[in-house]
């Protein structure tokens, strides 16, 4: 059990996101923002990694590297080995809002990823299908989105960030808007989807207990320019139970370490 793990990792699995030195710098007409400096990275295949850090220090800029949406300044970052020069289309998105189109049904929100890919529509039906039913969404197929409640919203946004079967899925505080017991139960839901999918997953959340929760890593960040201040390993199996795992000593070590290093002016819980 190490207390730190390097930003470097040697896991023998393939690297599914990697940052190497990377720095963002923000000019604006008013002022110069550096965001991130000297972030270096290396994501395994199938690995869940949280980030969180005070508010400002660049944890959603690295997702937009990630996603291709944003250009690094200096340093480089590669998705699947390839430098990422331009948006992606191998990776899933979710935001805080399900940001879902109010005149479609469920089902049909979740199809839209499929017609901006064109993927061939009988594949997209069935895989539809079985995202419904692994979040728990059948029955809601053809509501609209004013008819769920936000949680089921944020189902629907993460079934369509899903439907490609994208081998990185980014989550930028999927979970912040949702009360707190709708937001325990989607942490539960997205442990065992995270375990079925087998995706990688980068997650920004302000929540420690859901760092801890759901990832084998938490990236801590720095106060603006972001850095990585320390990269804490949970020691914990795959499957977690949800109380069980609070209980856990290894819960509390990690917990304490994170809230340690942000100090109070850190992430809430
Ligand atoms: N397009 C942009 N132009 C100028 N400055 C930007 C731009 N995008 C982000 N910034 C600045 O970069 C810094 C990092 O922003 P970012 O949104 O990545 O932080 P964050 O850690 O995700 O914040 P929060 O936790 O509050 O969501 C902030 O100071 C922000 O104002």
């Amino acid at each position: 059990m190490s207390e730190q793990s390097t930003a470097k990792r040697d896991t023998g699995r393939e690297t599914a996101v990697s940052l190497d030195e990377v720095a963002v710098r923000f000019r604006t007409r008013k002022r110069d923002v550096t965001a991130l400096r000297e972030v270096s990275l290396d994501v395994p295949m199938g690995e869940f990694v949280a980030i969180v850090g005070p508010s400002g220090c660049g944890k959603s800029t690295m997702l937009k590297l990630v996603a291709g949406l944003l250009k690094p300044s200096t340093g480089d970052v590669r998705l699947r080995g390839d430098k990422v020069s331009g948006p992606r289309h191998d990776i899933g998105y979710v935001f805080q809002r399900a940001a879902l189109l109010e005149w479609r049904s469920a089902r049909k929100n979740i199809l839209l990823q499929a017609e901006m890919r064109k993927m061939p529509s009988e594949q997209a039906r069935k895989r539809t299908a079985e995202l419904i039913e692994m979040t728990g969404l059948q029955g809601f197929e053809d509501a609209l989105p004013h008819e769920l409640s936000g949680g089921m919203q944020q189902r629907v946004a993460l079934c369509r960030a899903l439907l490609h079967e994208p081998p990185v899925l980014l989550m930028d505080e999927p979970f912040g808007a949702l009360d707190a017991l709708t937001r325990e139960q989607l942490n539960i839901e997205m442990n065992r989807i995270w375990r079925e999918t087998g995706t990688t997953v980068l997650l920004v959340t302000h929540s420690i207990a859901e760092a801890a929760y759901l990832a084998d890593r938490v990236v801590v960040m720095t106060d603006r320019p972001g850095s990585i201040a320390e990269i804490i390993d949970v020691d914990l199996p795959a499957e977690r139970d949800y109380a069980e795992t609070m209980a856990r000593p290894e819960f509390a070590r990690v917990t304490n370490r994170v809230r340690g290093l942000l100090g109070a002016g850190g992430a809430a819980d």
